[in-house]
C-alpha cells in the first residue's frame, strides 16, 4: 500500500525508497541494525541504558522519514481560485528538518516558498507541508529545493515558482571540516521568476 502512494516527481527519475524494488524489512529487522550499530560504536546493546533504544530509535526514523509515506501531490490536491488577487503568494521560514543522504546526519534550516498564481491557489498550510514531505527523506538540499518547486509548478501551473533553502548541515557542522555556522543557499526560480524584473523582485521579497 505504501508503494503505491510513493510519487517521482520526474517519470525519467527512478522512485526512491521502499518503491525502489526491494521489500521494507520489518521492525524486528531495522531494531536489530541498530543493536549492531551500537555495538560498532563501542558500546553494549545489553546494558539497560540501551535496552529500549533500538524501539527508540526505528520510532524515531518513522518521524525524520515519514515523508515517504505522503504523496506530495495529494498535498496539493485540494485548491481554490484566486478570487482576484494577481500578485505573488509567498511562504517564508518555513522550517526544514531533513537528513543528508550521505552522512544522514541532520539538515536545519528554513525554506521560503513563492508562487505567481495562475487560475489557482492553495491554503497555505499546503506549501509547509510540501516541503515538509519531501524534508523528511534522504536528501541533498539541491534535490530538496528542486523536487518543491517542480511540484509546485506540476499541480499548480502557476506563472512563476521561486523556492530558497538556507540551511546548516551536521555532517559539516559535527564531524569532517568541524566548522559551525556555515550555511548553504540553494534556489530554484521557474517560469515568470527566471527572468528580469520578476527575478530580481521575487528574491527581494524572499529576503535573500
Ligand atoms: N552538494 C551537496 N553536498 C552535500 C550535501 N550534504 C552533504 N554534502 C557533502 O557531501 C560530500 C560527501 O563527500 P565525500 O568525500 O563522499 O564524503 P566524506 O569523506 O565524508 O567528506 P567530508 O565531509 O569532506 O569529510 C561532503 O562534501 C559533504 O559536505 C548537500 O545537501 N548537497
Ligand atoms: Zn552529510
Amino acid at each position: 500500500m505504501l508503494d503505491a502512494r510513493l510519487h517521482s516527481v520526474d517519470s525519467t527519475v527512478p522512485a526512491r525508497g521502499p518503491a525502489a524494488g526491494e521489500p521494507r524489512p520489518s521492525r524486528q529487522e531495522a531494531e536489530a541494525a541498530v543493536r549492531t550499530l551500537i555495538r560498532w560504536a563501542g558500546d553494549h546493546p545489553g546494558r539497560e541504558g540501551l535496552l529500549d533504544t533500538p524501539a527508540r530509535v526505528v520510532r524515531a526514523y518513522e518521524e525524520w522519514f515519514g515523508g515517504y509515506a505522503l504523496d506530495p501531490e495529494v498535498i496539493l490536491g485540494r485548491h481554490f481560485d484566486r478570487a482576484g488577487y494577481d500578485d505573488v503568494v509567498l511562504l517564508r521560514d518555513i522550517p526544514v528538518r531533513s537528513v543528508c543522504e550521505h552522512h544522514m546526519a541532520a539538515i536545519r534550516g528554513v525554506a521560503h516558498v513563492a508562487y505567481l498564481p495562475g487560475e489557482r491557489v492553495v491554503g497555505i498550510s499546503k506549501l509547509a507541508r510540501l516541503v515538509d514531505a519531501y524534508a523528511r527523506r534522504l536528501q541533498i538540499q539541491e534535490r530538496l529545493t528542486a523536487e518543491i518547486a517542480d511540484t509546485l509548478q506540476h499541480v499548480l501551473q502557476p506563472r512563476g515558482v521561486a523556492v530558497v533553502v538556507q540551511a546548516s548541515h551536521d555532517c559539516i557542522a559535527s564531524r569532517g571540516v568541524g566548522m559551525h555556522g556555515v550555511a548553504m543557499v540553494t534556489r530554484r526560480l521557474l517560469g515568470r521568476f527566471e527572468q528580469e524584473p520578476y527575478r530580481t523582485d521575487v528574491l527581494a521579497a524572499l529576503a535573500v
